[in-house]
């Protein structure tokens, strides 16, 4: 790999960008903002890209993992096939703090070597023009240290119930829980260096992700152009 060079800065949205790399752009933002819908769309322009969730899905697979839940949790994480009930762990987990944590204690070091491996293996091929780590609890786990640069992907609170209601069953109940669970909103965007506003259709934000994509392609930490989407906006 090439000598890396941060760019050396106070502030904490500053982009880390190093020389002769893929630039790491982690995906953060409420839940059902569209990080997702962002990522998928940067994938379609090329990006490779690691799916937190999907990660932590194939990790509660692994029988080390499945034993440790058995003995934190119980049968009652578990369906009648043997393997984890998201549905039933979720239940418990976002309804109590310590148990979330224990939980997060069991998968997430297995997540975070496999997003190791991935960067570094996306960095070997060298044939994307970005990579994408795609984690809403990105900055509450500490895997923003993976990362060049953060981005928040922001919507309205009516417009993300709606969606997770539409695609997921969720109730609101269900959509509450989970984000006491998270960072406040502003605490998150107060780490982002860039905001993708996705307010709008899905037309609009793949015109926003082309912009996007343009501009962090360009130099590090580049102001937009003048004819730069609104939904897209440099801090
Ligand atoms: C609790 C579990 C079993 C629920 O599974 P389920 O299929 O219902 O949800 P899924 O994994 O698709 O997550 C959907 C969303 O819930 C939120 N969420 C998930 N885990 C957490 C967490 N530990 N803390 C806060 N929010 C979380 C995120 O916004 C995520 O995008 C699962 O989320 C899990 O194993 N979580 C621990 C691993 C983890 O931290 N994953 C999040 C990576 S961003
Ligand atoms: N602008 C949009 N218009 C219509 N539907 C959208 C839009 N953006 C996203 N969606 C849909 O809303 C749902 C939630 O979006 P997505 O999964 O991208 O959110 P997310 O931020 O990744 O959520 P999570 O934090 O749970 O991972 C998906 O079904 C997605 O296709």
């Amino acid at each position: 790999m090439s000598p890396s060079s941060p760019v050396a800065s106070d502030d904490p949205t500053a982009p880390r960008r190093r020389r002769g790399r893929i630039p790491v752009i982690g995906l953060i933002g409420a839940i059902g903002g569209g990080k997702s819908a962002v990522a998928s769309l940067l994938r379609d322009r090329g990006a490779a890209v690691i799916d937190a969730d999907a990660v932590g899905h194939r990790v509660l697979e692994l029988p080390e993992v499945r034993g440790a839940l058995a003995s934190r949790f119980g049968p009652v994480a578990f369906g009648g096939d043997g393997r984890v009930d998201r549905r039933a762990l979720g239940a418990i987990v976002f309804a109590d703090a310590a148990a979330r944590r224990d939980l997060e204690a069991i998968v997430h070091p297995e997540m975070r070597r496999r997003f190791e491996r991935a960067v570094a293996a996306e960095q070997a091929a060298g044939d994307s023009p970005v990579i994408v780590l795609d984690a809403a609890i990105l900055l509450e786990a500490g895997w923003d240290d993976l990362c060049d640069e953060v981005i928040y992907v922001d919507a309205p609170p009516e417009a993300r119930l709606g969606r997770v209601a539409r695609g997921r069953g969720w109730t609101a109940e269900t959509l509450r829980a989970r984000e006491a669970a998270q960072w406040p909103a502003e605490e998150k965007l107060a780490r982002a260096a860039r905001v993708v506003v996705n307010d709008k259709g899905l037309g609009e934000l793949e015109h926003a992700v082309g912009v996007l994509l343009r501009d962090l392609l360009a130099a590090p930490g580049a102001a937009p152009r003048e004819e730069a989407s609104p939904a897209v906006a440099t801090r």
